[in-house]
């Protein structure tokens, strides 16, 4: 359980140095459980790696990633995400020849193959959860149709709903609304609103007019390191954001 005030994540002096190039660079990163934050910064400034220490895809040289105050440096990849850290990927992974439901019925089964979520009974309350699942992603309507038959923006949502189905405590989202139309953009951002009701989520992200719609707080990232932290409006005005955001082409 959790302690009073304690941070669904933090980092300590975190750095993860490539051959003598510290793409990280003594970190000190931390949100508070059921927070959402967004997380900006030009190209190269660490996003990546950053998201790859926190799931233990990589691991650091130097400092920690803590998880509700627990060092995860021992655990694997499959154990971090286990404890409660679900990470969606820039592009959807979801399964296109299996429908929107059963996409979620799998994710919610995880560990066990396409098989047995195809065959298997799924119990009524299990069932019901996947039902409501289908309506916070707005594909209710949509529950029975071949994922492939849906539009980016939806499998983006389906794959939003597919992480939520593993129940993370912490969701980590690498720029979900790349390639999106400003409807589908909307439509993810208040998806992610609506979950941050009850998950902390950390978001990266490039695309500023989406940033101000869903964020509180956010962190600037640069060379590794945090360069300043505030609402949108104080990074956005912040001079040290806009110089190194100037000539900067972003994606
Ligand atoms: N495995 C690696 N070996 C060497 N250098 C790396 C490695 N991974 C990343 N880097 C370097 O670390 C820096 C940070 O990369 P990272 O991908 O984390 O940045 P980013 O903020 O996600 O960038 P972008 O916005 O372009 O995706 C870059 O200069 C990159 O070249």
């Amino acid at each position: 359980m959790y302690k009073a005030n304690e941070n669904i994540l933090a980092t300590e002096n975190l750095t993860m140095d490539f051959d003598g190039f510290k793409a990280i660079n003594n970190l000190n990163f931390s949100m508070a459980r059921g927070e959402l934050r967004v997380v900006i910064g030009p190209n190269g400034a660490g996003k990546t790696t950053f998201l790859d220490l926190i799931t233990g895809k990589i691991k650091p040289t130097t400092g920690q990633v803590l998880f509700k105050g627990q060092n995860i440096r021992r655990y694997s990849e499959e154990q971090i995400s286990r404890l409660g850290i679900g990470r969606k990927f820039q592009t959807p992974r979801v399964y296109l020849n299996l429908t929107a439901r059963e996409n979620l019925e799998l994710a919610a089964n995880l560990h066990k193959n396409v098989w047995g979520t195809l065959f298997k009974k799924v119990s009524k309350s299990e069932r019901d959860r996947i039902g409501v699942l289908l309506e916070t992603i707005g594909l209710g309507v949509k529950a029975e149709r071949a994922a492939a038959l849906l539009s980016h923006g939806e499998k983006q949502r389906l794959e939003i709903g597919m992480l939520v189905a593993q129940s993370p405590e912490l969701l980590l989202v690498d720029e979900p609304v790349a390639g999106l139309t400003d409807e589908e953009t909307e439509n993810i951002g208040n998806l992610l609103m609506t979950l941050s009701e009850s998950h902390a989520i950390l978001v990266i992200e490039h695309d500023m007019e989406f940033v101000r719609q869903i964020a509180r707080q956010v962190t600037v990232l640069h060379e590794g390191t945090v360069l300043c932290e505030g609402t949108i409006d104080e990074v956005q005005n912040d001079p040290r954001v806009i110089e190194v955001y100037l000539g900067q082409p972003q994606n």
